[in-house]
């Protein structure tokens, strides 16, 4: 199954570290150059600038090979800060150096996240408020105030920006990973989940394949509505027994279940406990109880193998289930009723 990337925040971060790291590069140099040339204001200053246009333009090759870690453009970020605040520090009041201080909320947002980012914009704020209140020699009150303004509205700004753009995203990874009809986890979610499961779980995993029986009899006898309904309480009934977050709508009346169990006679059981409840249940509808019943393919997890490789193995059981009669749950070769 092709690969769906559901974590734009990586991917907008990276993108942020990328034009900032060739912007802020770019600047770097320039006033390095001009500082050394032209004003001579502070050696340890033009030599910051220039180590730091270096690091720029490295990290930004990183980033552009998506081979950054989160703590280098976090240490990225908090090194421009350290720049800005010697910039501020050593520079003269009637200079304005501490506008620079306003892009950084922003870029905190951005790249640090909301969490993250109140600190270093807090700090930074304080830092220039007292370097102005210092170096002051009349009324520093307009100078504090449309500093203060500005800054906390860019902040403001960046915060709701930032807030509603990881609500969005959270929204829509949540309506990507669900199955609009029964509201229980689709083929993407078990994908990622069986990914993560795979590469981190110490427990044996094996799966479930259940595919109702004789499904379509439903839909032409009582409709595609009733048959909605009858997906919908099988669904419900699957995760009363395997957990919701275990449990997967893979295909139209298809569903899988992912277990970790140290032997697989517990997945057998499992999946037996879900053949017997389903087969016992009748399902309204209309006044009118509908009977459905499931077959159930178990298969094992292997070293090395892709969800493809597992469920490609639980299929074949289930087929046999199919084959030997339906409403049965197969276990390489062997079936419990
Ligand atoms: N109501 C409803 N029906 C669906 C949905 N998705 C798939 N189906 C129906 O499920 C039925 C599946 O039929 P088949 O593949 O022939 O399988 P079956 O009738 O269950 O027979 P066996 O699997 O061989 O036991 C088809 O009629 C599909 O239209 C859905 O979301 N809602």
């Amino acid at each position: 199954m092709h690969e769906v990337e559901l974590d734009k925040t990586h991917k907008l971060r990276a993108k942020v570290l990328i034009g900032t790291c060739g912007l802020l590069g770019m600047l770097g140099l320039l006033l390095g150059v001009i500082n050394i040339l032209f004003i001579g204001l502070s050696p340890v200053l033009a030599g910051l600038q220039l180590g730091y246009a270096l690091v720029s333009f490295w990290l930004m090759q990183r980033a552009l090979n998506d081979n950054h870690k989160p703590w280098e453009a976090h240490l990225y970020v908090y090194g421009l800060t350290a720049i800005v605040m010697f910039a501020v520090y050593v520079a003269r009041l009637e200079s304005f150096m501490f506008c620079w201080a306003l892009i950084l909320p922003i870029l905190y947002l951005l790249m640090l996240g909301k969490q993250t980012a109140t600190l270093p914009a807090s700090f930074l704020f304080i830092f220039v408020l007292i370097d102005i209140s210092i170096k002051s020699d009349v009324m520093p009150w307009p100078m504090i105030l449309n500093f203060s303004c500005s800054y906390a509205l860019i902040w403001l700004i960046a915060y709701v920006y930032e807030n509603n753009r990881e609500r969005s995203e959270n929204e829509l990874q949540t309506l990507a990973l669900l199955d609009p009809l029964t509201q229980h986890y689709n083929r993407l979610a078990l994908s990622k989940r069986f990914q993560s499961l795979s590469q981190t779980s110490t427990l044996p995993m094996c799966i479930l394949l259940l595919d109702l029986d004789y499904f379509k009899v439903i839909n032409d006898t009582y409709g595609h509505e009733a048959g909605d309904i009858v997906l919908k309480a099988c669904a419900k009934q699957i995760s009363s027994i395997a957990g919701y977050s275990d449990t997967f709508r893979v295909g139209g009346e298809e569903f899988c279940v992912l277990v970790q169990a140290e032997h697989a006679n517990q997945a057998v059981e499992l999946a037996e406990s879900i053949r017997k409840l389903i087969s016992d249940t009748e399902f309204l509808f209309e006044n009118q109880n509908l009977a459905v019943t499931v077959s159930v393919g178990v298969a094992t997890f292997e070293a090395k193998m892709t969800l493809s490789n597992l469920l490609a193995k639980a299929d074949k059981q289930l087929y046999l289930a199919k084959d030997l009669g339906r409403n049965k749950v197969m276990f390489d070769g062997g079936y419990l009723k």
